[in-house]
């Protein structure tokens, strides 16, 4: 039974816990936890939206799941992809065709090699050639974009690139790591169209953004970071009104929003790694009590079917 709703389920993410290891006078080693026990499913026709700050954690998890964490960093817990366990092997061999990637920085592209190469991946048939030039059409970007070299390109036409390649071999879960900065707000809604496209066509995906108007474009689900914590999984739907979100800090992000007022949140989140015990927004928090300081682990609560991570959630429409 279980292993069957597993099958259904693209991308299992459990307990996932992501350090970096930095040495201290040279010789001190310290645990340096970036992401902590970070629960996340992403199932057929489904968008998820990672929604975070700068520096929360959201690139890392992405190249978690791509197996292209940096050598200094270490992962815990467990990740499955169609049910099975989800290795740096296995990664490796979905990357690019299962699984593929739109990262956050056009650094990515080969500078050295044309962009119709890269598409390809070295492949010249003709169903390549032709799937290539496709690509590039539905991202409106003319066959001549083949024959040219990424510093050839603008920026906002390198990110369409990065997007056309990713997609190029029909991925089954599409990990879009802010694929729309530097595009104007059409360009960013049509790239997002094209998402719940490739969702409707079966597919997963998962789009990782800082920004929460956007992430509810599109999003079915928004699973929100603070501090390297998954702090509230919601529906889209629950955004409609603040009163169905159950985290403060979902609360407070709702209210900045320029479209509900644009209301800053006072401080700044923690930096990742400083967090020992408690709740990680405390600091911030205006509905903050003694137990959020001195529970060590707070653990994450099933509530209107979302998923939170405070001690009281119904405490916190301040
Ligand atoms: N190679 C590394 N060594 C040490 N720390 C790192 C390394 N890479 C990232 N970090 C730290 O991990 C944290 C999370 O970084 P990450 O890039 O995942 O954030 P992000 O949420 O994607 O931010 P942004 O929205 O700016 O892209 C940051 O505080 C960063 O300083
Ligand atoms: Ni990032």
């Amino acid at each position: 039974m279980e292993k069957e709703k597993n099958r259904e389920t693209i991308l299992d993410i459990r307990h996932v816990s992501i350090y970096f290891t930095r040495y201290e006078r040279g010789i001190r080693r310290r645990k340096l936890p970036v992401i902590r026990d970070l629960d996340l499913r992403v199932h057929p026709g489904e968008v998820v939206a990672v929604v975070g700050a700068s520096g929360s954690g959201k690139s890392l998890l992405a190249h978690g799941i791509l197996g292209i964490l940096p050598y200094n960093s270490r992962m815990e817990g467990e990740m499955f992809y169609r049910g099975e366990p989800l290795t740096k092997e296995r990664a490796e061999k979905l990357r690019g065709r299962q699984i593929a990637l739109i990262p956050q920085g056009v650094t990515y592209l080969d500078p050295l090699m044309k962009v119709g190469e890269q598409l390809c991946r070295g492949r010249k048939d003709e169903e390549t050639v032709r799937r290539c030039r496709e690509v590039l059409d539905r991202y409106g970007l003319g066959p001549e974009t083949e024959g040219l070299y990424p510093f050839e390109l603008s920026g906002g036409m390198a990110r369409r690139v990065l997007i056309a390649s990713a997609v190029m071999d029909k991925p089954d879960l599409i990990i879009a790591d802010e694929p729309t900065p530097g595009l104007d707000v059409g360009a960013a809604r049509r790239i997002l169209g094209h998402f719940r496209e490739l969702a409707r066509g079966g597919a997963g995906v998962l789009f990782i953004t800082h920004d929460l108007g956007l992430a509810l474009t599109i999003a079915d689900r928004v699973a929100v970071f603070y501090a390297g914590e998954t702090i509230e999984e919601a529906l889209a739907a629950d955004f409609e009104d603040p009163e169905r979100l159950r985290h403060p800090f979902t609360k407070a992000l709702f209210r900045a929003m320029p479209v509900h007022g644009f209301a800053p949140i006072q401080g700044s989140q923690p930096y990742p790694g400083t967090v020992s015990s408690g709740c990680p927004f405390a600091g911030q928090c205006q509905a903050c009590q003694e137990a959020c300081v001195s529970t060590e682990h707070i653990p994450v609560r099933q509530i209107r079917g979302g998923l939170v991570r405070c001690l009281y959630p119904e405490e916190g429409n301040v």
